[in-house]
C-alpha cells in the first residue's frame, strides 16, 4: 500500500507544488492522476519512488517510510517500482532486447558489468517481459526501427522485468497517436489486471482516464479536489478539478470573436 499523510512538497523556488496530500492507494489499484498543467500531478507521482524529496509529511510505500531511505536502500527500494515516462528513454541505436536487459545492471557483478555478460536467466526474464507486452517479434531490432507505441512498450517490458509491485507512469501517452494510445493503455490494464501491478499515471487526456482506470484523483493547484470512482466523475466533478481552465477558454472565445 502506499500512504500519503500530510504530504507537503516546496521546490527550492518557494513554489508549493503540494500541500497537505493525504491517500491511500492498494496494492493492484488503476489509479489515475488527472488536472490542469502545473497542479502538481508530476511532483505527487515522482515522490512515490524519491525521485523528488517531500518537504513534510510521512510518505510510506508497503510499510517503508521513503524519506528514511538511504544510499543502496534507495536503489533497492526503486527497484520494486517501476517508472515510464512520455519520452519513453531507451537507447534507440541498439537492440530492443539490450535495452529491457539494462534493467538487470544493477545486479549483476563486477565482471559481467565490465563484459556486458548477460546470464541465460537474464536473457529469457528479458524475452518473457517482451512477450507480455506483444513485441517479442522485435527483441533484435534496432530501437531505432520502432513505432513510438512500440518503444512505449519496449520501456513497460524494461521495467516489468525488473518484476515490480508497483509502476509509476508519467504522461505514458503524450506523444502517440489516439491507436497507439489504446494500445499501450490496453498493456497498462492488462498488467495490471494479470499480474496485479499497481499503476499510477498521470495522464492529461481525461477520457481514456475514466476509461481505463479504477480511481481518479483530481489535483488543483497542489491539492487533492476528487478522490473517487471513475464512474463518478460527473462533469460537476470535472469543472471543479479543472476550475479557472474553462473561465480561461471563454475568455478566449470571447477574445476571438471580437477579433471576427
Ligand atoms: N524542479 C522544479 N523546481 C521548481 N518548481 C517546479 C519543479 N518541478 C515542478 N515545479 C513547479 O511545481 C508545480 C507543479 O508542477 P508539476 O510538474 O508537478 O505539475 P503537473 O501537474 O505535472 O504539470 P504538467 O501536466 O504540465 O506536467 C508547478 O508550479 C511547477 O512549475
Amino acid at each position: 500500500m502506499i500512504e500519503f499523510i500530510n504530504v507537503e512538497k516546496t521546490y527550492p523556488n518557494n513554489v508549493k507544488a503540494l500541500q497537505n496530500i493525504n491517500l491511500k492507494i492498494n496494492k493492484g489499484e488503476f489509479v489515475a492522476v488527472i488536472g490542469l498543467s502545473g497542479a502538481g500531478k508530476s511532483t505527487l507521482i515522482r515522490c512515490i519512488n524519491r525521485m523528488h524529496d517531500i518537504s513534510d509529511g510521512q510518505l510510506i510505500v508497503d510499510g517503508v517510510e521513503v524519506k528514511k531511505l538511504r544510499g543502496n536502500e534507495i536503489r533497492k527500494f526503486r527497484r520494486r517500482i517501476g517508472m515510464i515516462f512520455q519520452s519513453f528513454n531507451l537507447v534507440t541505436r541498439t537492440t530492443v532486447i539490450k535495452n529491457v536487459l539494462v534493467s538487470f545492471v544493477p545486479q549483476l557483478s563486477f565482471f559481467r558489468k565490465v563484459t556486458g555478460l548477460f546470464s541465460k536467466e537474464h536473457k529469457i526474464k528479458a524475452l518473457t517481459a517482451l512477450d507480455q507486452v506483444g513485441i517479442l517479434d522485435k527483441a533484435y531490432v534496432r530501437v531505432d526501427q520502432l513505432s513510438g507505441g512500440q518503444q512505449q512498450r519496449v520501456a513497460l517490458a524494461r521495467t516489468l522485468a525488473q518484476n515490480p509491485d508497483i509502476i509509476l507512469a508519467d504522461e505514458p501517452i503524450a506523444s502517440l497517436d489516439p491507436v497507439t494510445s489504446k494500445q499501450v493503455m490496453d498493456d497498462f490494464k492488462r498488467i495490471n489486471q494479470e499480474m496485479d501491478i499497481s499503476v499510477i499515471m498521470n495522464i492529461h487526456h481525461v477520457e481514456i482516464a475514466l476509461e481505463y482506470a479504477d480511481r481518479i484523483i483530481g489535483v488543483r493547484e497542489g491539492q487533492v479536489v476528487f478522490d473517487g470512482k471513475s464512474a463518478d466523475v460527473t462533469d460537476e466533478v470535472l469543472d471543479h478539478i479543472y476550475k479557472g481552465k474553462a473561465e480561461e477558454i471563454m475568455e478566449e472565445v470571447k477574445g476571438e470573436q471580437a477579433y471576427v
